[in-house]
């Protein structure tokens, strides 16, 4: 029997952490599991519940009564809340400026970290996990870490394009650089934690940076 495989991979906003983390599950055959999906989507039922930002204990109320769904085929994404499919209304400028209040409260975070160990320990061949906090805090000890960055402003222009060119430059970095800047009050993900491997993809296109991360980790797993 093959061993079972854990690819951990985080990065700020835009770094191509979705993109990228999927084509490597797809390659190794793996599992994929989005964690700040999972973010956005108990923000999508906090905001629905009524509840306001800035009372934690209506939304650890919300956290601990979480209708969540998720997929984790790399070519099947399916994220639902209590049967409704919230996958195209996680990603709305709404969400994207709620979801950095949700992330800090930290009983929120014991209850989702939770929930991604139980993802990864129910992987059978193995899973690539990607958000904020999978290299040093959901599963320090995978089998390959990696850490994604880009330049500020090529991460910007990356979302604008994937959001269609729908948002001006003051939304984009409302939605990319205040978001990453308040995130990072809560984890470290711009700089690498040691046995991290570091891609930055700033001069990359999608292939190379695709290529050079299943690089990286074929590398981390025949150590
Ligand atoms: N190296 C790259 N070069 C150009 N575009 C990229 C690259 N990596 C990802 N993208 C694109 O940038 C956008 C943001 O990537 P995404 O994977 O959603 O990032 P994240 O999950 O880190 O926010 C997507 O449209 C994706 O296809
Ligand atoms: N492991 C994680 C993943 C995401 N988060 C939080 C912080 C992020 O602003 C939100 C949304 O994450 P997401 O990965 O969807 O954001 P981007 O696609 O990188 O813009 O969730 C987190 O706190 N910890």
């Amino acid at each position: 029997m093959t061993e079972k495989i854990v690819i951990a991979i985080d990065g700020p906003s835009g770094s191509g952490k979705s993109s990228v983390s999927k084509a490597v599950a797809r390659h190794f055959g793996l599992e994929y599991l989005d964690t700040g999906a999972m973010y956005r989507a108990l923000t999508w039922h906090v905001v629905r519940s009524g509840a306001s930002l800035e009372d934690p204990a209506a939304i650890i109320a919300a956290a601990e009564d979480f209708p969540l769904q998720q997929g984790t085929n790399p070519d099947a994404e399916s994220i639902l809340v209590g049967g409704t499919d919230v996958a195209e209304e996680i990603r709305s400028p709404e969400i994207s400026s709620a979801v950095s209040a949700v992330a800090a409260v930290p009983r929120v975070r014991e209850i989702l970290i939770q929930l991604q160990r139980d993802f990864i320990a129910g992987a059978s061949a193995g899973i690539v996990a990607e958000g904020r906090d999978i290299t040093t805090v959901v599963a320090p000890d995978a089998d390959a870490r990696l850490l994604l960055t880009a330049s500020e402003e090529v991460r910007m222009a990356r979302r604008g394009l994937q959001l269609g060119g729908t948002q001006n430059a003051e939304q984009l970095k409302a939605q990319v650089a205040e978001r990453d800047a308040k995130d990072s009050r809560v984890n470290n993900f711009t700089e690498a934690a040691d046995g991290v491997v570091t891609i930055d993809s700033t001069d990359l296109d999608y292939e190379a940076t695709v290529a050079a991360t299943i690089a990286a980790v074929q590398k981390q797993l025949n150590r």
